[in-house]
């Protein structure tokens, strides 16, 4: 029996230049991630910010990745973003000041409660769930242990941290997310994507909705995204 179910969404991550924004977005993607925060080597300033923002289609989601920003930092970035991304220790009510729709990145740090998570960022989007490495605020490339993420979560969740071709079918069987955000598995170098890696990454993912739709199942089916507010 067949039983569509809503596809897991793509967002890749990282993006500086042009030619790696329109392959992404004739491979499926449905968000393009940029990287706000100086420390990393994928890092944009806001006048590039607006010259690669002006490439993307319309219905196409951009986002932009703070880290602890200040308010003027997001604010320059604003008319050239419809979401934002905190991926640092912002609390919820600085997330939620920019009168943006915004999504949190939560770090798996071993003794995170997911439950609380949700609950303290209640005004997100969703969770962005990443791995945890000390000093490192994200886009380490590792994966964590995905099933530490419970089956029922009041937010839809993003799966990130270490997703590649090769495991992100397993990681959609597995987790049932409402979207999977990668960065450096697409990558030939940092902030230079790989044409080919993203057309595989994003055929596996389109693949992998298909067969959830045609009735594949690893588990019992429950997607994160069932019980998003
Ligand atoms: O990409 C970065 O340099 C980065 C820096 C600071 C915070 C987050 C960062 N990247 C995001 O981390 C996750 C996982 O990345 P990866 O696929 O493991 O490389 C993803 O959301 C990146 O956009």
């Amino acid at each position: 029996m067949s039983t569509e179910i809503d596809p897991v969404r793509i967002k890749i991550c990282g993006l500086t230049r042009t030619e790696d924004i329109r392959v992404a977005i004739a491979c499926g993607a449905d968000a393009l991630g940029f990287v706000m925060w100086a420390g990393s080597p994928r890092a944009i300033d806001a006048d590039r910010l607006a010259t690669l923002s002006a490439t993307v289609s319309p219905f196409v989601t951009r986002v932009g990745l703070f880290v602890d920003p200040g308010v003027a930092d997001v604010e320059a970035c604003l008319p050239y973003l419809d979401l934002l991304q905190f991926h640092g220790d912002e609390p919820a009510d600085f997330c939620a000041r920019f009168g943006k729709p915004w999504i949190k990145a939560i770090r798996m740090r071993d003794e995170i409660d997911l439950g609380a998570a949700a609950e303290t960022y209640s005004g997100a989007g969703a969770l962005l769930l990443d791995a945890f490495r000390p000093g490192v605020p994200g886009g380490t490339g590792e994966t964590f242990d995905w099933q530490r993420i419970p089956d029922s979560l009041a937010k839809p969740v993003i799966l990130a941290g270490g997703l590649t071709p090769d495991n992100v079918a397993a990681a959609v069987m597995q987790v049932r997310p409402y979207a999977v955000d990668v960065s450096g598995g697409v990558e030939s170098g940092k902030g230079i994507k790989d044409p080919l890696r993203i057309r595989a990454f994003c055929a596996q993912v389109q693949a992998t909705t298909a067969a959830l739709s045609a009735g594949a199942s690893a588990a019992p089916f429950t997607t994160k995204s069932s019980t998003a507010n």
